[in-house]
């Protein structure tokens, strides 16, 4: 099957944009790899002083280590009990160690990084800290890689800013071959959409609090992952598209034999790709324009995560590679929408997975040449085998074809008859600015509007706003000064249950932020990640209530009807809460908003090039 021209367009537009930087990024790499596996003692790089204190505690490991004739893996591990999906990962290294030693190698714990829930800091202070977490983790995975010990590594982690942090940092140890061990999803408890319709009770007040925490608590009832399709499962998606996971480990469920088979496999595999053998598989080969395109058309075909249009823009950086809001754009307007996971629908990812899973849909965009199949997976093959699917023959872990054909129509499609000529995600452009549009989850009745401002500075104001019964008749709702360089660029998906009892209502509504969403935001238009943000003299500064606005996220535009000159004459209003700057520790975070680049740029406070005169001011 040839490839579709525009991803073969847009691909090749990419490499062209990024043959500098890519160049850059791979001569680094090649000098990283002349110096790896630094762990031996013929190696000058780590003095013996330098090896013996990376072994001092290693035990049983302690020959391999000091040998340096076996490879050696790095865990950097995401491991908390605040995160469900990550609660698991717990036990993993003594797995991991145990398999490593079993395959004649070894495994350290080269670090921790720091894990956020978003379900728990949503619609709080924390949440202020979610997005720059993400630079956080990067910064501590390149800690851990740091010490230079090591032929592989496995990446721990599975939510949202935690894979794409992981994977940032782990970029820039790009000569070492990269696997990623997730823990799947937690079993289906109490349907997504009905613990959506209690929460739209409650805000109308006509459910209790006891009967609001039962509802979230029979949703959120285990270990794993959430089984909506919000930014944690979109991250799984495209460790699959990327070939960085071993062929089908997202969605299996944790503390199952299946799990921890392919945990083992993991180990093994990462094992046999290092330098020291004969089928080198480093991350920077493997995370190249070819694969990000395929994240790209991952995500759009799936209905994947709004967030995902900041992070795979950092991550593409890291890999030295240029991509922007119109090449997700073109490519989301050719890619079929062959998944109804909720917010998209009303099925969890264990039904999608049990209908056939990411295995028929990747099989399915291959044959329809929208993936590009010749990208160097982890597991030692190209894409096509990355589309079969983990099972267990008594003890042995092997791998199958997917069904040939959906197992249920309702969830999971084919290329032939898919639930949307197009996928999910869209670029606005127009006198706003630049912003990010999800219609998958939006009727198309909802997906453009025409109708007065209504003006806010934070969340909380819309929520006063309705709770003071004024949010009246069809209105777009902006809430301006959320993005990365105010106040971190939080979700204000606590306005999704408000938002969503005012469109049942029958009035026409839809968010403009410069703010962003939850992958878990739904079935309200919502244009966010609006670019230049309002404190950058981005135009929601000047927006003003009752202005006329007009979003249209089939034409792809979003305006603001305003008489020019009236436009160009207006003070932009200043957005700054600066009492948002200080509490729940966002006053140590005042360097990565200062150094914050624009949503389309990833919103990533990374990769900063100081010039020599440039002043940083220290609060
Ligand atoms: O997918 C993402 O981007 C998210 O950040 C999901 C958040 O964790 C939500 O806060 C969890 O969903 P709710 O229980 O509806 O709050
Ligand atoms: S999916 Fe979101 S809410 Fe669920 S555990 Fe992960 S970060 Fe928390």
């Amino acid at each position: 099957m040839s490839l579709h021209p525009t991803v073969e367009r847009v691909t090749a537009r990419i490499i062209e944009r990024s043959r500098h930087t890519r160049g850059d990024y791979l001569r680094r790499m090649d000098e990283a790899r002349a110096q790896s596996p630094a762990r031996t003692p013929a190696r000058l790089a780590l003095s013996c002083g330098n090896l013996a204190h990376g072994f001092a505690a290693s035990g049983e490991d302690k020959p391999a280590l000091r040998g340096g004739h076996a490879g050696n893996i790095g865990i950097v591990t995401a491991y908390n009990d605040m995160l469900s999906a990550h609660q698991p990962l717990e036990q993993y290294p003594n797995l991991i160690r145990a398999a490593a030693r079993a395959a004649g190698g070894s495994a350290q714990v080269a670090g921790g990084v720091p894990a956020m829930c978003d379900g728990v800091t949503q619609g709080r202070a924390g949440m202020e800290l979610s997005l720059f977490s993400r630079d956080t983790i990067a910064l501590a995975t390149a800690v851990a890689l740091s010490h230079d010990m090591f032929d592989a590594a496995l990446l721990m982690g599975v939510c949202d800013k935690i894979v794409p942090g992981l994977l940032i940092g782990a970029l820039s140890f790009g000569h070492l071959p990269v696997v990623f061990v997730p823990a799947g999803p937690m079993t289906t408890g109490l349907s997504n959409r009905d613990k959506a319709a209690v929460r739209q009770r409650y805000a109308e007040g006509r459910a209790t609090r006891e009967e609001l925490l039962e509802a979230e608590a029979r949703s959120y009832h285990g270990a794993g992952t959430c089984t909506f399709y919000g930014t944690a499962n979109s991250n799984q998606m495209l460790m699959e598209v990327m070939g960085l996971h071993m062929p089908g480990t997202a969605f299996v469920n944790p503390g199952t034999p299946l799990r921890d088979a392919l945990t083992v496999a993991a180990t093994e595999q990462a094992l046999r790709i290092t330098a020291l053998g004969d089928d080198y598989r480093p991350l920077a080969h493997t995370v190249d324009e070819k694969a990000i395109v395929n994240a790209m058309v991952g995500l759009a075909a799936t209905g994947g995560s709004t967030n995902h249009a900041i992070h795979l823009v950092a991550i593409a950086r890291a890999a030295g590679i240029a991509i922007d809001w119109d090449d997700l754009d073109a490519l989301s307007r050719v890619t079929p929408l062959l998944a109804r996971i909720y917010p998209n629908g009303s099925a969890d990812v264990n039904h999608f997975h049990a209908a056939g899973g990411l295995g028929f849909a990747i099989g399915e965009l291959i044959g329809a040449g929208l993936l590009h199949p010749d990208i160097a997976c982890v597991h030692g093959g190209d894409l096509r085998q990355q589309a079969m699917e983990p099972w267990l023959d008594d003890l042995a872990l092997r791998w199958r074809a997917p069904p040939a054909t959906s197992l249920d129509p309702s969830v999971l499609r084919g290329v032939a008859m898919p639930f949307d000529a197009e996928g999910g995600l869209r670029r606005l452009a127009g006198n706003l600015g630049r912003a990010v549009v999800k219609v998958s989850a939006v009727a198309p009745a909802h997906r453009s509007i025409t109708a007065p401002a209504r003006v806010f500075d934070s969340q909380d104001a819309v929520l006063d706003a309705f709770r003071a019964g004024t949010l009246e008749g069809d209105f777009v709702c902006v809430v301006r000064g959320q993005g990365p360089r105010a106040n971190g660029m939080p979700e204000l998906h606590k306005l999704t249950p408000t938002l969503g009892v005012l469109q049942d209502r029958g009035q026409r509504i839809a968010l403009l932020t410069d703010g962003r969403m939850s992958g878990a935001s739904g079935k309200v238009l919502a244009a966010i990640h609006v670019t230049p943000e309002a404190i950058d003299g981005g135009a929601l500064a000047r927006l003003r209530d009752g202005d006329r606005v007009r979003i249209d996220a089939d034409a792809g535009t979003f305006d603001a009807q305003v008489d020019a000159a009236e436009w160009r004459a207006r003070e932009p209003a200043r957005t700054i809460d600066r009492s948002s700057r200080t509490g729940m520790g966002r006053e140590l975070f005042g360097l990565m908003r200062a150094n914050a680049g624009t949503a389309e740029q990833g919103a990533c406070s990374l990769f900063v090039t100081l010039h020599e005169d440039a002043q940083v001011e220290v609060a």
